[in-house]
C-alpha cells in the first residue's frame, strides 16, 4: 500500500518532510515530523529536529495556565521525537488573520529560527490553510499546528489495520483544504519529473480530486472494518463490557495490565495507545470484557475523532466506563472536564461510571494551585493574599467522595496501592450490571482464567 503512514514509504535520505515543500501529495500523507518508526526506534541515524513553540493565549488566560498548555505541547513534541528549544507567547484578543501572531512577534520568531537553525515552528492551535502558507513563506521552516502534531503521533503509533486506515483518513482530511498554490502536485499525474514551476490551478484540482478519491476509498474500507468488528462484538453478547477511558498518559494501559494480567504497551509518552485492546477478565467469578483505548486530550482534532469512530465504538458500546484520572497532574480537573466533554461529543456520556484517581504515590499536597479555579468546593479564592495550596489526600478524598455522583476510588497502579479495592469495586458493579442486563443468566465463570 503506497500510502501507509509509515517510514517505509519515504525516500531514502528524505526522512523529514516539509509540509509546503517538494513532496507529492501521496508522500505527504506519511509522517511529517520525526523519524521514529512504529516501534519508537529509528530506521537510520536520526538528525535531531528542533522546534520552537508558539502560543497565542487570550488576554484573560493566567500565565500558569499558558505554561501548562505549553508544557503539554512540549510533551507532544517530544513524543513526536522533536526537541523543543524555545517558547514564544503573545497575548492577543484574537489571533492575527494573516500570520496568527502579530508582525513584531513574527520578526522575533524569524530572527530566532534563523539564528538557531530550528527546523520547525509548532503552534498550540490550529492554523487556517492561508495562515499556514503565509507563515511558511515568512519563516521558511516547517510549520506544524496542533492537529498535525497529534495526527503525526497517531500515525507513528497505529498498528492495527483499522487504526492505520483511520489515521490515514485523518491525514488526507487535514491535507485536502491545504492543497493550495504552494503545494506541489502528484508527480504521477504529471508523468514523472520534478516541476520547474509551481503548479497551476488545473494541477491543484487534479490533486484535490485524487485526495478526495482516496478519502472515499478509505471511508469505504473503514465501513468494511466496522461491519467486521460489529459482527465480532455481537458474538461477545451476554457479557458485560467495561471500557477504560481518560486523558492521555493517566495510566489506563497500566491498569488494564494489572486487571487482566496482559501486556499492553504502557509508556510515559502521550498517546502510547492508539489501537484498542479487549481482554476477558474474571473478578470474583464474574467475567467481563475490559477494553483499553485511545486517551483523550484538550482540543483533540474533530477530524481525528470522526475518523476514529470504530475505535471509539468500544467506548460507546460499553456498559460501564472506568474513568482514570492522574491526580498528580496540576491540571487534572481540567482533564476530567475534557474527558467528560469528549464523551458527550461521542455520545457516550450517559453511562454508569467509576472514577479512578490514579498515581496517588505522586500526589503532592504541598504544591501551590497556580491556575485559576483551583479545586471546586475547596475554596482557593477565600483568601486572596495567600496562594492556595492543594488539600491533603485525605481532605481531597472526603471532598470528592461527597461531591461526585459516581463511585470514586484512589489508587496507585505502579505501587499497587488499593488495587484489591479497585477489583472489588469493579466486580460489584459488573455483577450488578450483569443482573440487570442478563437477568436470567448467571455470569459464566471462565475456569481457564
Ligand atoms: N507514579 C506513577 N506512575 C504511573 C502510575 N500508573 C501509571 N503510571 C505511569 O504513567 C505513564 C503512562 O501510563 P500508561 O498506562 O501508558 O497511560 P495511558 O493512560 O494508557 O496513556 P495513553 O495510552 O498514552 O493514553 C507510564 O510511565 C506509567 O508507568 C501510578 O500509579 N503512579
Ligand atoms: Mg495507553
Amino acid at each position: 500500500m503506497a500510502n501507509k503512514p509509515t517510514s517505509k514509504g519515504r525516500k531514502p535520505g528524505n526522512s523529514t518532510r516539509h509540509p509546503g515543500a517538494t513532496d507529492g501529495v501521496k508522500g505527504r500523507a506519511g509522517r511529517i515530523l520525526a523519524k521514529a518508526n512504529n516501534n519508537g526506534t529509528y530506521d537510520t541515524a536520526p538528525e535531531v529536529e528542533t522546534a520552537v513553540l508558539v502560543a497565542v493565549p487570550d488576554k484573560r488566560q493566567p500565565d500558569a495556565r499558558t505554561q501548562e498548555y505549553l508544557d503539554e505541547l512540549a510533551f507532544l513534541a517530544e513524543t513526536a521525537g522533536v526537541t523543543v528549544t524555545k517558547r514564544f507567547v503573545q497575548r492577543l484578543e484574537k489571533p492575527d488573520i494573516r500570520t496568527f501572531v502579530g508582525e513584531g512577534k513574527l520578526a522575533e520568531i524569524s530572527a530566532y529560527v534563523q539564528h538557531t537553525d530550528a527546523s520547525m515552528v509548532i503552534f498550540d492551535d490550529d492554523l487556517s490553510p492561508s495562515q499556514l502558507r503565509n507563515l511558511e513563506a515568512e519563516l521558511k521552516v516547517k510549520i506544524v499546528d496542533r492537529s498535525l502534531l497529534i495526527i503525526d503521533i497517531f500515525a507513528s503509533r497505529a498498528k492495527s489495520a483499522t487504526a492505520r486506515t483511520q489515521v490515514e483518513l485523518a491525514q488526507y482530511q487535514y491535507l485536502l483544504p491545504r492543497l493550495t498554490g504552494l503545494w506541489t502536485h502528484l508527480d504521477k499525474q504529471r508523468g514523472g519529473g520534478v516541476a520547474q514551476r509551481g503548479p497551476g490551478e488545473t494541477e491543484i484540482e487534479t490533486d484535490r480530486r485524487v485526495v478526495r478519491e482516496r478519502i472515499d476509498l478509505l471511508k469505504e474500507k473503514l465501513k468494511d472494518f466496522d461491519k467486521q468488528s460489529h459482527t465480532q462484538r455481537k458474538s461477545r453478547g451476554g457479557v458485560v463490557r467495561v471500557a477504560l477511558v481518560g486523558y492521555t498518559n493517566v495510566g489506563k494501559s497500566t491498569i488494564m495490565n494489572l486487571l487482566s494480567r496482559s501486556d499492553v504497551f504502557a509508556e510515559n509518552k502521550l498517546f502510547a495507545t492508539v489501537d484498542s485492546t479487549v481482554r476477558k477478565v474474571v473478578l470474583d467469578h464474574v467475567p467481563f470484557l475490559l477494553s483499553d483505548t485511545v486517551g483523550f486530550i484538550r482540543k483533540l482534532p474533530t477530524r481525528l475523532i470522526e475518523s476514529f469512530k470504530s475505535t471509539l465504538d468500544e467506548i460507546r458500546e460499553a456498559d460501564l466506563l472506568v474513568h482514570v484520572v492522574d491526580i498528580s497532574h496540576p491540571s487534572f480537573e481540567e482533564h476530567i472536564a475534557v474527558v467528560n466533554d469528549t464523551l458527550k461529543d461521542i455520545e457516550a456520556a450517559d453511562k454508569p461510571m467509576l472514577l479512578v484517581f490514579n498515581k496517588i504515590d505522586q500526589y503532592n499536597p504541598g504544591a501551590e494551585i497556580e491556575h485559576h479555579g483551583g479545586f471546586e468546593g475547596m475554596n482557593p479564592e477565600e483568601d486572596e493574599e495567600a496562594p492556595a495550596s492543594r488539600p491533603t489526600l485525605e481532605q481531597f478524598k472526603a471532598t470528592y467522595m461527597a461531591r461526585m455522583h459516581d463511585p470514586v476510588i484512589f489508587i496507585s497502579a505502579t505501587q499497587r496501592e488499593n488495587i484489591e479495592e479497585l477489583r472489588e469495586l469493579l466486580a460489584r458493579h459488573v455483577a450488578s450490571i450483569h443482573q440487570q442486563r442478563y437477568p436470567n443468566t448467571l455470569p459464566q465463570v471462565d475456569y481457564e482464567q
